[in-house]
């Protein structure tokens, strides 16, 4: 590495001619491909600074100092150790159309579509493209900056699930969210010794002295935002964007779209799940993963606090589950992060009364609207929220806010807390187990307002399968696609559309081959919580309310006989989905599947399948498709 023109010293002999400085721990400590990792990447970012982070407190609390001091956070004294972050209005959400996988073939990472049709799925970029795309960003752009590495384990640090990881980043946001989000510091060093580890990059990508100002003290380069994944050398780079999904390399660009690639290769599963346990009034507790896209209920439903009395509901994650089989053919699912980075706009007492006491400590709020007397504040949140003579400073400074400002939300939409799992209320007490927990149902679901029942089950794992493949779901603000006024349906297979790591067609064929014995594949369903009537308001109550359908899933998992075939899958049977005390619910208009409905929907799954999958997509998904269209012409 060049270490020339230094001019910064240092105490240890060997660091003496770097031109930057470790400011905290020392590189010679460090295993040999940990370390050539640093400097390699030191070089070319060019910091003045290098900082090794152990996780400790007193770590934590000169990151806290240092964001202070930069303007990049604010205290919120109406809580204990919180703090609220206000990005660049430019820098708010994951953007998919900057995210990409470089592979040498192009195939390995996406299916070729239908006539050069611009592909949906995961964007390629080939190996030499990268090269320059890295080189047009990355040199000297930590200059004036702390390098940060942060050494982090997904998955319980020891676990044989777990995988470790190292982030070099310049944000300190990053640092302390990562913090929360996954396991960090020196023990994950010590168990990683000499080992192999994915190797993470990240900058915001503006170097000191800036050229020009930061918009609202968040430093970012929204212009030349890329995250790109190299599987082939176990490196993801992220430049440009400070914003979750992004920027906290564990998240997504690891422990999905990497666990996805290890996971086909390795016989298991890393999806975009949430993991909750729940006990029934008889004492029967049973597992269940449910995907459902960004911002349609994950994590609401995996704190739920149920209606019912006598259900239990426990939390093992939030957002992401790694599954595999077991020797006896269980499935079962660990929870690779420990924190939970949720959405805050529509938290309540009365929704989510477990996540308003979660963030009452230790949480990092991103965009949230903040009180005059120190508290956050967004749309949906209690009304006893605003103390009485306090005023409302929105996410964009806007002072004095005013409730009913529809053109100027107090929150933005994708606005998030971040805070640590541990602290969870109603965290499941095997939620850190190595051995994982074991899952008896497969959920999927998103936000369907027109057309698609509240809850039905597959005929089979094939059936189920496709009715991941075929998910289709209202496009949110936790990517670059929603927040608009007119929404669109998008198709989001399996939850999983951004984040896919390699070809969905070879994804699909993964998903078909683990049916087979001595798997006990767990039956499959599919939930919608947003059905609308005419007027646009949910015909279901949602939140707590949701218990109903876990326990009609539940007594489908006993297999009792409380399901009858309809054309898209197995429904309650009249009078089988508990709905007392609910008071006037449109039960036929929620379960209602129309002929014209399913058809046109046919002919969309047809398109989509024909145009983005192609020759890619397995025979089953084709036969499973005509088998759909064959029972919609009956009806
Ligand atoms: N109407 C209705 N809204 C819900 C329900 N569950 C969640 N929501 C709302 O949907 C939004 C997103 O919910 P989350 O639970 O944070 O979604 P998520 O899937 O965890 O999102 P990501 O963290 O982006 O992956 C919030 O505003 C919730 O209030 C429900 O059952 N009914
Ligand atoms: O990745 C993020 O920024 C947040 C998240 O969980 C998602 O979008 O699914
Ligand atoms: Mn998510």
């Amino acid at each position: 590495m060049a270490n020339t023109n230094s001019n910064q010293s240092s105490t240890a002999a060997s660091e003496q001619k770097r031109p930057y400085t470790v400011v905290k721990g020392s590189l010679s400590s460090l295993a040999p491909k940990v370390r050539s990792f640093i400097e390699e990447k030191a070089a070319i970012c060019q910091p003045d600074n290098v900082y090794i982070c152990d996780g400790s407190d007193e770590e934590n609390q000169q990151m806290i100092d240092t964001l202070l001091e930069n303007g990049m956070i604010q205290s919120l004294p109406k809580y204990d150790n919180c703090w609220l972050a206000l990005t660049d209005p430019a820098d708010v959400a994951r953007v998919e159309k900057q995210t990409f996988i470089v592979t040498k073939e192009k195939r390995q990472t996406t299916p070729t579509t239908l006539n050069g049709i611009a592909g949906q799925l995961a964007k390629w970029m080939s190996p030499e493209e990268f090269s320059k795309q890295f080189d047009e960003r990355f040199p000297g752009c930590m200059k004036g900056r702390t390098m940060y590495a942060i050494p982090f384990s997904m998955g319980p640090v020891g676990s044989p699930f777990s995988k470790i990881g190292m982030e070099l980043t310049d944000s300190a946001y990053v640092v302390v969210c990562t913090r929360i989000m996954t396991r960090m510091g020196a023990d994950v060093l010590k168990t990683l010794g000499d080992g192999e580890f994915v190797r993470g990059l990240h900058s915001m990508g503006r170097p000191l002295p800036l050229t020009k100002p930061l918009v609202n003290n968040w430093p970012c380069n929204s212009e030349k935002i890329m995250v790109a994944h190299i599987p082939d050398k176990n490196e993801i780079a992220s430049f440009g964007s400070g914003y979750g999904g992004n920027s906290l390399l564990g998240k997504k660009c690891f422990a999905l779209r990497f666990g996805g690639i290890l996971a086909k290769r390795e016989g298991w599963l890393a999806e975009h799940m949430l993991i909750l346990g729940i006990t029934n009034p008889q004492g029967v507790k049973k597992y269940v993963v449910a995907a459902f896209p960004s911002a349609c209920g994950k994590t609401n439903l995996a704190m739920m606090t149920p209606s019912l009395p006598g259900y239990k509901i426990e939390c093992v994650g939030d957002d992401i589950a790694w599954m595999r089989f077991d020797s006896e053919g269980q499935l079962r699912a660990i929870n690779p992060e420990a924190g939970f980075f949720g959405v805050a706009p529509g938290t309540s007492m009365k929704t989510n009364p477990i996540a308003m006491k979660l963030v009452q400590s230790n949480t990092v709020f991103t965009n949230v609207a903040k009180t005059s007397d120190g508290g956050v504040y967004w749309k949906g949140i209690d009304d006893d929220a605003v103390s009485p003579g306090a005023t409302i400073t929105s996410w964009k400074r806007q002072e004095n806010w005013q409730p009913g400002d529809k053109t100027n939300p107090a929150a933005h939409p994708n606005a998030r807390f971040c805070a640590p799992a541990a602290q969870c209320p109603i965290m499941d007490p095997a939620w850190e187990d190595s051995a994982g927990v074991p899952i008896d149902a497969i959920i999927f679901g998103g936000r369907r307002p027109k057309g698609v029942p509240l809850i039905y089950e597959s005929f089979n794992w094939q059936h189920g399968v496709f009715v991941g493949a075929a998910m289709r779901s209202e496009a949110t603000a936790a990517a670059e696609h929603g927040g608009g006024k007119k929404k669109m349906i998008m198709h989001d297979p399996f939850a999983m559309r951004p984040f896919f790591g390699y070809n969905f067609g070879d994804y699909l064929r993964h998903w078909l081959s683990l049916e087979p014995s001595p798997h006990k594949v767990p039956k499959i369903f599919h939930v919608n919580w947003f059905r609308t009537n005419d007027e646009g308001e949910f015909l279901w109550p949602g939140f707590g309310e949701n218990v109903r359908v876990l326990s009609w899933i539940m007594d489908r998992v006993a297999n009792k006989d409380v399901a009858m075939e309809s054309p898209i899958g197995l429904i309650p049977k009249p009078g089988s989905l508990n709905v007392e005390g609910l008071g006037d619910i449109d039960m036929k208009e929620l379960f209602s599947v129309s002929p014209e409905f399913l058809r046109d929907e046919c002919v969309e799954i047809d398109k989509y399948f024909k145009e983005q999958v192609n020759e890619d997509l397995p025979r089953e998904m084709w036969q499973e498709l005509a088998n759909l269209q064959a029972r919609a012409k009956k009806m």
